[in-house]
């Protein structure tokens, strides 16, 4: 239970709810438990004026009517409890599982790049869903049944010692055995669904990947074996279900077999009892059956709720190690910090901690506020990287990278992020409409600022074309938009929030030249007095640029201006000449 402390605090939260779910509860049970003794009341009056103590038909007559009547009232009110108890034990864990998620979820986002890198997206979905829930089993119906069970065990046991002691030893022998073989069952049940669980999300992890790939698999003509593979994952996942079904089987085969112990038990022992005139009346009976009966699921669910616990204890450790981790990139400085644009990297390098891929080899450069720089060079040569260090994705081993002067480390993260665009290489939209991303840059934007990014991102009149124009919403990933259309509305998402710094990696790879060009005399209006630098492949996207570096390896090859660098042999006029040829 150690683990499960945390969730104390939300018990402490919702404690009022949660007092008055109790307390209904134990009303509930008190209802439920007037049935007993008014059956085994009933059965004494018919008794007696069959014995001949009560003679008189229309006083039995009248009595069973009153007997009856309590039955249906004290089951009425009963329900009504029962009802309540749900409505306020079970919304209390629905409320508990909204907050533990809410949390985990800013967890989330509070960690750094690299807690992404070493974990699967299959275990982030599965803390946040999976464990969450086997939380709220054991926040919800686990406490529900405990104070359930509590409260009529201790109730009728008390009553039925008060009208038969030795019986009732004998009734409830059974009920222990009953439990703990619940509690094994539960514990198998449990073992098995999981691997049901994994087996499950292999099935659907591999549906997704093809739905993906789907264009891949169509072209290469692999339906065939994709349906294959898809058929053997299936039929071991039927296996497994199979497993489950067959241990689930036994459960409640297991409880009648045990309810019909006790109930022979009170038969047996409680006719010979009355029989020998150790019990009084046969209403005592009557109503042990009823009580066997009553019992028999409460004591079934101890087992239940142990393995339940024993689950949301092991699930709720796994969150916690989530809870506990704290980002790499920590906010040194809660000042808002302000920030002009001006760029320095003096002799920096960085090794991905997860690779050990050394992307950056002594890099140094200086970028004025307003000025444009662009990177070129091979793939893998370490462009993108320096991009990822501007937004302080990671934090560089040595050497250090300075904004206005002031070490990146020391800046306010948030001032310094909420200062910059960034255009990654790959532009990823979300599932929604073409408006909220570009939105997504400037939450409170203005629908003409929506229209300028879009014109400025050269995008406008294809999103005019669309029959909902900024309306459109785009499928998973933005798949009814071209490559060059994602990455233009992935350029006016971060101009429409006109930040200080713009990050542009290699995001007009997938427009013509003739596009480029438009975007690149558009971008240079609007970055007026922006520190901007841009990534590319391309000589025509970093020609304008007032500087340019050229990487390879990790480490600056040349630097100076378009004009400059074609003038010396090296790989940036070798690059000019090819692509000059390519397009001649
Ligand atoms: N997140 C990462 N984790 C580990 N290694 C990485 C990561 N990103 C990049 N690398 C490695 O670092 C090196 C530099 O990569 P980077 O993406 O900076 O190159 P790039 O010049 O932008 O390439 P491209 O032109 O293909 O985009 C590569 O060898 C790459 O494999």
């Amino acid at each position: 239970m150690k683990e499960l402390k945390h969730v104390n605090k939300y018990f402490y939260k919702y404690r009022y709810k949660l007092l008055a779910g109790i307390l209904i509860t134990i009303v509930a049970r008190i209802f439920l438990l007037f049935t007993p003794e008014l059956v085994g009341n009933s059965v004494d009056v018919i008794d007696n004026y069959r014995k001949g103590i009560t003679t008189d038909i229309d006083v039995v007559k009248s009595e069973l009517l009153v007997n009856i009547l309590y039955i249906v009232g004290a089951a009425i009110i009963g329900g009504i409890f029962t009802f309540l108890m749900r409505q306020t034990i079970i919304y209390v864990s629905r409320e508990i599982e909204y907050d533990l998620k809410n949390e985990v979820y800013q967890q989330y986002q509070r960690l750094s790049l690299d807690f992404y890198k070493s974990n699967r997206t299959g275990d982030l979905m599965s803390r946040i869903s999976e464990d969450v829930g086997k939380v709220r089993e054991y926040a919800g119906p686990a406490l529900m049944y405990s104070i359930n069970t509590a409260t009529l065990f201790i109730i009728a046991l008390i009553l039925m010692f008060r009208s038969a002691p030795e019986l009732t030893l004998y009734t409830i022998i059974p009920l222990p055995i009953l439990s703990y073989f619940i509690y094994i069952l539960s514990k198998k049940i449990h073992k098995r669904s999981t691997i049901v669980q994994q087996w499950l999300s292999k099935l659907s992890t591999f549906s997704q990947e093809t739905f993906s790939g789907i264009s891949v698999i169509k072209s290469y003509g692999l339906e065939g074996s994709t349906n294959a593979d898809f058929d053997k994952l299936s039929a071991e996942s039927r296996q497994k279900n199979i497993d489950l079904v067959k241990i689930q089987a036994l459960f409640f085969p297991l409880m009648i077999f045990l309810i019909g112990l006790s109930n022979i038990i009170v038969i047996y022992i409680g006719g010979k009892q009355y029989i020998d005139g150790e019990i009084e009346s046969l209403g005592v009976i009557a109503k042990f059956i009823i009580y066997v009966n009553l019992l028999t699921w409460p004591v079934a669910t101890v087992g239940w709720v142990t393995s339940v616990v024993q689950q949301a204890e092991a699930s709720q450790k796994r969150i916690n190690e989530f809870l506990k981790q704290e980002p790499s990139i920590k906010n040194n400085n809660p000042e808002p910090s302000n920030i002009e644009g001006h760029i320095a990297f003096n002799k920096v390098s960085f090794t991905y901690p997860d690779t050990n891929i050394q992307a950056l080899n002594n890099v140094s450069f200086e970028l004025n506020k307003g000025e444009t720089m662009a990177i070129i060079g091979k793939t893998g040569s370490g462009k993108s990287t320096i991009l990822d260090l501007i937004g302080r994705l990671y934090d560089v081993q040595s050497g250090e990278i300075t904004i206005d002067g002031t070490p990146i480390e020391n800046l306010n993260l948030t001032s310094l992020r909420n200062n910059m665009g960034y255009v990654p290489q790959d532009a990823f939209l979300f599932s929604d409409s073409i408006r909220n991303n570009i939105m997504f840059g400037k939450e409170n934007a203005t629908e003409e600022e929506v229209i300028n990014a879009a014109k400025n991102a050269d995008v406008h009149k294809n999103i005019k074309g669309f029959v909902k124009g900024y309306d459109t919403v785009l499928g998973e990933r933005g798949i009814t938009l071209s490559g060059g259309q994602k990455q233009r509305i992935s350029i006016a998402r971060a101009i429409i929030k006109a930040p200080q710094i713009l990050l542009f990696d290699d995001c007009l790879s997938a427009v013509d030249t003739e596009t480029e060009e438009k975007i690149l005399n558009n971008l240079k209006r609007i970055t007026q007095g922006k520190t901007t630098i841009i990534v590319s492949h391309r000589i025509s996207s970093a020609k304008g640029a007032d500087k340019i570096i050229v990487l390879d390896d990790g480490q600056i090859l040349q630097s100076g201006s378009h004009d400059t660098l074609i003038g010396v042999e090296g790989y940036y006029k070798e690059l000019y000449i090819k692509q000059l040829t390519e397009n001649n």
